[in-house]
């Protein structure tokens, strides 16, 4: 977002509850993506019970900080293409179609991770995001996600938040 806050602070509360992303779900990782010049970037240190082996980070996490921060940088560079006022309007809303992981070293625990993406296409209700994940100055992982505007059928469960994280 241009006024500093992160991309998924601007989500609205009815798709704010995402394991990965969601600032609502108390339980989840709640990243957080901004904008660094044309490319998007996200930290996270990893919690213990992120663990694969005994100091490595389980890939399922690193998958979905690839995952959740291609999402995020997807809602920012349509909602920019499409003239959307990222500082007051609401981003367009974006899922996962396609999400590709390729782990190419042990990413070490008890680091801050950076999640960098480079919006490769933005094509009607498409978006393609590259990412790599960098532990220090290690490279530990790569992904691509293709992300699409939500299909107006894909509706958020009604009901009370405890409800709809059951
Ligand atoms: C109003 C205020 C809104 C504010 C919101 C603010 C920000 C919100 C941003 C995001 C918030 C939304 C949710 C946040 C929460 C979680 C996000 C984390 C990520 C997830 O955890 S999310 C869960 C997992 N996710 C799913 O549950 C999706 C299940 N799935 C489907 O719902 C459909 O499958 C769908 C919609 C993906 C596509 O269906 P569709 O019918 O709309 O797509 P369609 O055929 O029209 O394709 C259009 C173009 O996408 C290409 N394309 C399609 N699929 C592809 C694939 N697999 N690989 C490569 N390319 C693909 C086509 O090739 C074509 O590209 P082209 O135009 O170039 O040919």
């Amino acid at each position: 977002m241009s006024d500093g806050r992160a991309f998924q602070d601007g989500y609205p509360e009815d798709v704010a509850h995402c394991y990965g992303c969601g600032r609502l779900n108390e339980a989840g990782i709640q990243l957080k993506s901004y904008w660094d010049g044309d490319e998007t970037v996200a930290r996270y240190t990893p919690r213990p019970e992120h663990t694969a082996i005994p100091g490595y980070v389980y890939g399922g996490l690193v998958a979905s900080l690839i995952d959740c921060h291609g999402t995020g940088s997807a809602a920012a560079a349509g909602s920019r293409v499409a003239g959307v006022d990222e500082a007051s309007e609401p981003l367009l809303r974006y899922v996962t179609a396609s999400l590709q992981v390729d782990y190419l070293a042990p990413t070490p625990m008890g680091v801050e991770l950076e999640v960098r993406g480079v919006i490769e296409q933005v094509k009607g209700r498409k978006v393609v995001v590259e990412e790599t994940v960098s532990a220090g100055d290690a490279v530990v992982a790569r992904g691509r996600v293709v992300a699409v505007q939500m299909p107006q059928t894909m509706t958020p469960a009604e009901g009370p938040v405890e409800t709809r994280l059951r």
